[in-house]
């Protein structure tokens, strides 16, 4: 695609004449003539690069001012300022607030095409760093070991350089928003925004001027909108459930046609934005309620990601507590810290409601918490007494700490207990185990596994039925 370079001069015979060796050379141009014009096109479209005349005679702003504004407008927008005889230290001032380079009058063509060519590589460069940047970050990994863990990491391989709209769902705090920044910083888009947007915590009465941002009676742009920032990159509508249907068939003309208009506006804004939604409601449940347009979930999901909850995926657990404690102490400069065997069965064991970001938070806490000897791991005892489990013994479950669950929460810490301790008692012998208590003993396998009881990958394994349990005893 040919970059499209804006042209701002006051004297059409200069603008023409710049758009015309620009042409020349298969770059597209646009113009304007005074500030306000400039910033309409910015804002309308944005370009590869501006080009432009510090002095603008008739224009609200002069150029250094333009400036300011551009920049706000588009931080990334790579900016030729040129000046006339007399106003190099304004043009200096200019590169101060960040313009790429400045060319004085009158000047060689070649001067001029040289310089854009630069500034178009040196604004290449510039998002290649932060894609590489937005790779090798540390936090933006998604840890584990899991089958899940796995299929996730392939999928976003495969579908980031896709421009394909994505859905991701799953419950509170299981990776939504994580596997949406990695496929973003994955994508061709990872020098450009990405604009998370939560439909949850939007006033309902202001969601519209958020996205779509507003326009003043006289044309003039009141409010950018999410929509525009993130243009060249991708809006993350976070609980996208919880979007007003008004506002639902605003996205969906904009999804449909990739332009808007603003709040008050009168002309279409163009943009171009992958979008990607999250939520951890089930909304073909919302459709037949008559909460979501059905025809806003088939454009939202081309490819459906589920993120299944933690307690699904136990064997991650111990991956996600070393790195969350390695990620805290290069952080923080806290004392790095092991957790002891027996603590880290318990993080295994506990069904982490809150899934990994409750892990995370729960870590976090030990960590910080942590007294004793820094050498030595940390033990049972550091950890909070509802992950400890310490209140879920089959026949001592204290009762406040058992009201304070949910019944599924309760029921699952009962049977999790209870199967351990029938388990330990035969040895490890699943179909002993399973004949006593009554069950077939694939269902006791299946049992097993979604509560998380040691070794599930094993436990699933029919044929190994005989080997104990890991962690049965624990
Ligand atoms: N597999 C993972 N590896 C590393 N960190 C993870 C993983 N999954 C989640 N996290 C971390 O856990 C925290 C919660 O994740 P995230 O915000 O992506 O969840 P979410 O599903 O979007 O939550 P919510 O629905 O509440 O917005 C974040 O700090 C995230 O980086």
């Amino acid at each position: 695609m040919a970059h499209d370079i804006l042209v701002v001069d006051d004297e059409a015979d200069i603008r023409e004449l710049i758009g015309g060796l620009l042409e020349d050379e298969g770059y597209t141009a646009r113009y304007a003539g005074d500030a306000d014009e400039a910033l309409a096109a910015v804002r309308q479209r944005k370009p590869s690069l501006a080009i432009l005349d510090v002095w603008l005679q008739g224009s609200r702003l002069d150029g250094i001012a333009l400036l300011d504004e551009i920049r706000a407008a588009d931080p990334g927008l790579p900016v030729i300022v040129i000046s006339g005889h007399g106003t190099i230290e304004t043009a200096v001032a200019a590169i101060r607030k960040g313009a790429y380079d400045f060319i004085e009058k009158p000047f060689k063509s070649d001067k001029l095409l040289l310089t854009v060519a630069r500034a178009l590589e040196a604004s290449q460069l510039r998002r290649e760093v932060a894609e590489l940047r937005a790779r090798t970050e540390m936090h933006n990994e998604l840890i584990g070991k899991s089958t899940a863990a796995n299929q996730l990491r392939q999928t976003i391989d495969r579908v980031a350089a896709a421009n394909s709209r994505i859905l991701i769902s799953g419950p509170a705090g299981s990776g939504k928003e994580l596997i949406a920044r990695l496929v973003h910083a994955r994508s061709p888009r990872a020098g450009g925004n990405f604009v998370p947007v939560s439909a949850a915590m939007m006033n309902p009465d202001r969601v519209e001027e958020e996205l779509f941002g507003a326009e003043r009676a006289d044309g003039s742009v009141e409010r950018v909108g999410l929509l525009e920032q993130a243009h060249g990159g991708t809006l993350f509508l976070d609980e996208v459930g919880d979007m007003p249907l008004a506002t639902q068939g605003k996205l969906l003309r904009m999804l449909v046609e990739q332009r808007f208009r603003r709040l008050g506006g009168g002309v279409d804004v163009e943009v171009n934005v992958r979008v990607l939604s999250s939520t951890s409601r089930d909304l073909r449940a919302l459709i037949s309620q008559g909460r979501f347009r059905e025809d806003l979930y088939h454009r939202l999901a081309v490819v459906p990601i589920d993120v299944p909850p933690l307690s699904d995926r136990r064997e991650d657990i111990p991956l996600l507590v070393s790195h969350f404690l390695e990620r805290l102490t290069a952080m923080s400069g806290l004392t790095p810290r092991k957790i002891g065997p027996d603590a880290m069965a318990a993080l295994q064991a506990h069904s982490w409601p809150g899934n990994v970001r409750q892990l995370r938070n729960n870590v976090e806490r030990v960590l910080i918490l942590a007294t004793g000897d820094p050498n030595e791991a940390i033990t049972l005892d550091a950890l909070p007494s509802e992950v400890v489990g310490r209140d879920s013994g089959p026949g001592g479950m204290d009762t406040e700490r058992m009201i304070a669950l949910p019944l599924r929460d309760a029921r699952e810490n009962f049977e999790r207990e209870y199967l351990k301790a029938q388990i330990s008692r035969f040895g490890g012998n699943i179909s002993r185990t399973a004949t006593f208590i009554g069950m077939e003993r694939s269902a006791l396998h299946r049992k097993l596994k979604s509560l998380g009881v040691g070794g599930t990958d094993r436990a699933g394994d029919s044929e190994n039925d005989d080997a104990p349990v890991t962690g049965s005893e624990g």
